[in-house]
């Protein structure tokens, strides 16, 4: 293995568990966060108690929250803050690397669409980080909550890019025993998929409080993915992405895991609790709440039929019983199962 500098931008769930992987893998990794108890945590303690509990980490991941300090040198960059934060995290990128003269392969491990833009991160990022910078942009996708990947259950991503060099770098950076990399070339496809399964995550949820069973569940799953699918074709994903790591392999994980702070969310909303109250009570990012709304706006943009996403978004930004969004769905106008 060669030996690499690698920064990941983020101290979260997510951010902490990946750093701690390529740490494990012997790289040198800087982790940055924005907060100045988080950095002292990490690099006293070696815990990020508030997002992995109890779990010990790699104690050679130097925290930081001089930007310019955790990427100097980094040939990886690792963005893995929430999507409302990624254009100004992305920007501050551009600064530190332009003050240092320096280009990286860039790689975003969000999950998530743009309120208003509906830009996905690496989207988001092209747009902040002068090109000359980067080396190549790359997302990492697929069924894998932090919570699995810091107690190294076996963990399968995939890693998306235009550039197969990249991904193929970051694939060799990322994988061990416990967390092994693929590569892809549908950016779009693989970041829609990530980003449009939470939607579905949080019907799963509800669904399960409202104590309905398999037949229901699996329904939701089938038809959720055909039309995360459909938005994806009107992208030119390819259909395969949908059917692989990202696509089913991440809805599953997600739409059944009590990890999941989308599936979380809607266990939450199924039992009565209002939108305001769930989101005080994760104290996580649940981004599938603003990536409903940015779904229901996109589908009727580029005039893509997606019911179970428009459901969640009466359930969630109308006010809508949950029961009544379902019987809604299930009165709607029959049809082949192929549309
Ligand atoms: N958790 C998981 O298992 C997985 C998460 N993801 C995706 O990764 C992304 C991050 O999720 P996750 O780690 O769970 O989120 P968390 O809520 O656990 O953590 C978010 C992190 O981002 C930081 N942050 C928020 N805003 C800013 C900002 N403006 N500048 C700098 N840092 C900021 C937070 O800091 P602070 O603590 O100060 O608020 C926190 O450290 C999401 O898009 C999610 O969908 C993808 C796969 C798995
Ligand atoms: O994307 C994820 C797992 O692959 C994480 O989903 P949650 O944000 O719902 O926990």
């Amino acid at each position: 293995m060669s030996k690499k500098t690698i920064a990941v931008l983020g101290a979260g769930s997510w951010g902490t568990a990946l750093a701690n992987v390529v740490a494990e893998n012997g790289h040198d990794v800087r982790l940055w966060a924005h907060r100045k108890e988080t950095v002292d945590e990490i690099n006293k303690h070696h815990m990020n108690k508030r997002y992995l509990g109890d779990r010990v980490l790699q104690a050679s991941i130097v925290a930081t929250d001089d930007m310019q300090q955790a990427i100097d040198g980094a040939t990886i960059i690792l963005s893995v803050v929430p999507t409302k934060a990624t254009r100004e995290v992305a920007g501050q990128l551009n600064q530190a690397l332009s003050a240092l003269a320096q280009s990286a392969i860039v790689v975003t491990a969000t999950k998530g669409l743009e309120p208003k833009t509906y830009q996905l991160a690496t989207e988001i990022i092209a747009d902040e980080i002068d090109a000359k910078w980067l080396n190549g942009l790359a997302a990492i996708a697929g069924p894998s909550h932090a919570e699995g990947v810091i107690k190294h259950d076996p963990t399968l991503v995939t890693v998306a890019s235009q550039n197969q060099s990249a991904a193929q770098q970051v694939q060799a950076a990322f994988s061990n025993s416990s967390f092994r990399v693929y590569t892809n070339d549908d950016l779009v496809g693989s970041e829609l998929a990530g980003a449009l399964k939470n939607v579905v995550a949080i019907a799963a949820g509800a669904l399960q409080s409202l104590g309905y069973d398999d037949n229901a569940k699996a329904a939701l799953f089938t038809r959720g993915l055909a039309e995360i699918a459909r938005l994806g074709a009107a992208f030119g994903a390819d259909e395969a992405t949908f059917m692989g790591l990202a696509g089913v392999g991440d809805l599953f994980a997600t739409a059944t895991s009590i990890h999941s702070r989308n599936y979380r969310a809607g266990l939450q909303l199924g039992e009565g609790k209002s939108m305001d109250e769930v989101i005080a009570h994760m104290g996580m990012v649940i981004e599938g709440i603003s990536t409903t709304k940015v779904v229901h706006e996109l589908a009727a943009v580029k005039g893509v039929e997606m019911p179970i996403a428009n459901a969640i978004y009466q359930v969630i930004y109308k006010g809508q019983a949950p029961k009544d969004a379902i019987k809604a769905l299930m009165d709607r106008p029959l049809h082949h199962e192929g549309k």
